[in-house]
């Protein structure tokens, strides 16, 4: 890889347009791209303005796009189908044709709930899909309209992601722990926690290779992106809170509960776990283990000033 620009992992060269507000991955995303990420949110770029993507488009003039914006509301979607099909459907579609036309690569960040997570075994690429919600249903869908719509579209399905700012499971779980002496957590849907930052860190990687050795026919279509490793969510929960103790935090007694004693709107998958050798086999890349990327998180959330 070519010398990073200062204060980013990415090289020299022409903007490259995220999408995403506050969200989680776009945050990492400006952190570690440096200069040329051109990060952009709601109002200006507003997937139920679908007028305003191309707008946006138009004025950063990216030389590659990378999709973090969704809505990621599991459960809310259920009760709006159609909101979550704008922005997780037809919003990759239409990045897409627009990056077709200009001619440059999309990264599309798409989610293990498109399986509904009864195989028994890792998901491959080659698995066809089965969500069993709407979330998981729009996220398929936009896959392969962004697939369809521009041929050098990158769709990086990753899971369980969580970092030291917005909103997720484990930020949950450590303020949940502050206020309650028993949590109750499901223990039998296992899958494999993902750090922002380092979903981030791989994106990067992938755009400074696409531009060093130019668009290879290899990089178009599905890869699996997630933390190495696998748990359930009981178990991410005590990760978590076992290190906030660290920090001085009080470990809560945390339940390992069934699904059936924690109802949801939307169906999770029991075991959506992703094999993730496609994506080292040809970007090179492997995700470090969760545990290892947890503990550093954690640290930084609750010892900002030592990070
Ligand atoms: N969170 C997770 O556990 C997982 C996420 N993913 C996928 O990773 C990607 C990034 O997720 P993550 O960063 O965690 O998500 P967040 O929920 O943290 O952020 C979602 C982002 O999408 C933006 N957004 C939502 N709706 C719209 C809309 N209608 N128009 C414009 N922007 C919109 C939000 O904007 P605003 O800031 O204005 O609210 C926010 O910036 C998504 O594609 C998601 O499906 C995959 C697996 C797991
Ligand atoms: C808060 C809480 C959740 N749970 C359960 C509910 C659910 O089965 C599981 C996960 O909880 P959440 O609803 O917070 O997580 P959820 O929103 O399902 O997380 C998903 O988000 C989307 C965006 C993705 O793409 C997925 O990869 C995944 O990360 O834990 C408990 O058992 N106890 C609790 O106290």
């Amino acid at each position: 890889m070519a010398a990073p620009v200062s204060g980013g992992l990415l090289p020299e060269g022409g903007p490259v347009l995220v999408t995403g507000g506050s969200g989680q991955v776009a945050t990492s995303l400006e952190r570690l791209g440096g200069p040329r990420i051109r990060r952009v949110g709601r109002p200006q770029l507003d997937f139920d303005r679908p007028d305003s993507i191309a707008e946006t488009f138009r004025s950063v003039a990216p030389v590659a796009v990378v999709n973090a914006a969704a809505w990621t509301a599991v459960d809310a979607a259920e009760n709006e189908p159609e909101g979550a099909a704008r922005a997780n459907r037809d919003a990759p579609e239409i990045l897409a044709r627009l990056c077709a036309e200009a001619g440059i690569p999309l990264i599309h960040i798409s989610t293990d709930y498109v399986f509904d997570g009864d195989k028994g075994a890792p998901y491959t690429e080659a698995d066809p899909t089965s969500p069993t919600g709407v979330y998981g249903r729009t996220k398929a869908e936009g896959e392969q309209a962004a697939l369809a719509a521009n041929p050098r579209t990158v769709v990086l399905r990753t899971s369980w992601v969580y970092s030291a700012t917005g909103k997720n499971f484990v930020r949950t779980m450590i303020n949940a722990g502050e206020k309650n002496p028993v949590l109750r957590v499901v223990g039998d849907q296992q899958g494999s926690p993902t750090s922002a930052d380092d979903l981030a860190e791989a994106v990067l990687r992938i755009v400074a290779l696409i531009e060093r050795d130019g668009w290879k026919p290899d990089y178009a279509g599905i890869f699996h992106a997630s933390g190495t490793g696998e748990t359930t969510w009981h178990g991410l929960a005590v990760a978590a809170l076992e290190r906030a103790a660290h920090h001085g935090r009080t470990m809560p007694d945390v339940q390992a509960i069934r699904t059936a004693d924690w109802p949801t709107p939307a169906r999770r998958p029991a075991d959506s776990r992703l094999d993730c050798d496609k994506l080292h086999r040809v970007f090179g890349v492997r995700l470090p283990e969760w545990r290892t990327s947890l503990d550093r998180t954690v640290d930084r959330l609750l010892s900002p000033a030592a990070s």
